[in-house]
């Protein structure tokens, strides 16, 4: 069995103020083709520079081919490990060719001259990716595509034994796309080569990889086979929405896809919620349930905040109150008149006070009249009312009915599941 490419060791990373990476541990084997998935910010990109000994970890250890990354001579580092970034940031005023020569730094000679061999490398490089017409051409005039071909290029032409891609053929024509993946898919047959591919497509990296690892919040969320790892229930918490999964009918490779056709059905909203928010705790929320089809009001919100700038933004009808107002009986009785046209009444991870307990008590009031309600989790962290008063409202609503809620993905699916009859 082949040894260790790639070993990161219960990993934790990130930059000066941020932690990132939190007790990541996996190893990649010699001659596996891994994809590495998860939505933005997941911490992708870090785990790839951690690796490249770019971002240290500040506990465990990462290991190249049974050696600490960070002790590594970078020169032996780049003959174990090349990385292509999402954009390459090369000097503009380099030519093509100076840039993919840049591939074979490492090994030169110490009177700093490229052997023929070297040159060979750099041609062949040049030539599998497409770029040897542009040799002449700075780096700098090229588009997106046609750059991130010189980066592989440069990488291909390093000859390390693992290749680490970061998103590295999103901007890649069809043609193109196609061309880079079986020349990696050739090298990691042939000749062993460890390959590493973060991409946001999840049916793309299902047909080429051996195995993918889903990355959420910093953590690994799954580590396995495509069959394995693309699982709706996971996926879904993960990106936070519904996506199906089946198998294409030519090839029996996974293909993963939204939920659009839902969307285009869904005409008038089927379901009319009202969302007591603030303090920019709805500006996610509001978005995605326009965009799911759903009815929304809001309110009661001070004006100016962030929340009431949203809603006007989405043209969503909001009750608004003074900047740094109590919530007025004027304003309550309008949020009522609301709220008895919803079908559901959302409370978002709001935090209560004095000023805003009454959409609380509104919400209350609707429940007891029969309308779901969904209070998201942990409210008693957010209570700065006076002798707990919301929480414990909030704790009698639950015992009375109130459903509970953490993300929106499984927000959406509880108000979906009770649609009204
Ligand atoms: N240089 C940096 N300094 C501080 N924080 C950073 C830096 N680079 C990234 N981050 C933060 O680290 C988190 C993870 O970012 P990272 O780029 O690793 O995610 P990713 O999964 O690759 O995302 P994407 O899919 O959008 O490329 C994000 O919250 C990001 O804002």
């Amino acid at each position: 069995m082949a040894g260790e490419a790639l070993t990161f060791r219960d990993v934790t990373a990130g930059y000066s103020h941020r932690r990132v990476l939190d007790g990541v541990s996996f190893a990649v084997r010699e001659g596996e083709f891994v994809s590495l998935i998860g939505p933005n910010g997941s911490g992708k990109s870090t785990l790839l520079k951690t690796a490249a000994a770019l971002v240290k970890p500040v506990a465990g250890s990462v290991e190249l081919f049974g050696q600490d990354v960070c002790t590594l001579r970078p020169s032996l580092r780049a003959s174990l490990l090349g990385v292509v970034p999402q954009k390459l940031d090369a000097p503009m005023a380099f030519s093509v060719a100076e840039i993919v020569m840049n591939g074979r730094v490492g090994s030169m000679g110490l009177l700093g001259r490229l052997s023929p061999h070297d040159h060979d490398l750099v041609e062949r490089a040049m030539i599998y990716t497409d770029v040897l017409d542009l040799r002449n051409r700075y780096f700098g005039e090229l588009s997106g595509g046609e750059q991130q071909r010189v980066a592989l290029a440069m990488v291909l032409a390093q000859e390390p034994r693992i290749i680490m891609l970061d998103e590295s053929i999103s901007h890649l024509d069809i043609n193109h796309r196609n061309e880079v993946l079986q020349i990696l898919l050739n090298l990691n047959r042939e000749q062993q080569l460890t390959i590493v591919l973060v991409s946001h497509d999840l049916t793309l990296s299902a047909s080429v990889s051996d195995r993918l690892l889903l990355m959420y919040e910093g953590r690994l969320a799954a580590d396995g086979a495509p069959h394995e790892v693309l699982r709706p229930d996971l996926l879904g918490r993960v990106y936070d929405c519904e996506l199906q999964v089946r198998p294409d009918p030519f090839t029996g490779s996974l293909q993963v896809t939204g939920n659009l056709e839902g969307r285009k059905m869904s005409g008038s909203p089927a379901i009319r919620t009202h969302v007591v928010a603030g303090g920019g705790s709805g500006i996610e929320l509001y978005r995605r349930l326009v965009l799911e089809g759903f009815g929304v009001t809001t309110g009661v919100l001070n004006q100016l905040d962030s929340d009431a700038e949203a809603a006007r933004a989405l043209s969503i009808p909001a009750v608004l109150e003074q900047p740094f107002s109590a919530v007025g009986q004027e304003a309550a009785d309008k949020a009522r008149g609301m709220v008895a046209e919803a079908d559901a009444l959302i409370i978002t991870h709001v935090p209560f006070g004095s000023g805003n307990l009454v959409n609380l008590q509104i919400a209350d009031e609707a429940l007891r009249q029969g309308l779901r309600v969904f209070i998201a989790r942990g409210l008693e962290d957010r209570d700065y009312t006076e002798y707990k008063a919301a929480s414990r409202l909030a704790a009698d609503m639950t015992a009375r009915g109130a459903l509970s809620w953490q993300t929106m993905h499984e927000l959406i699916m509880k108000l979906q599941q009770q649609q009204p009859t």
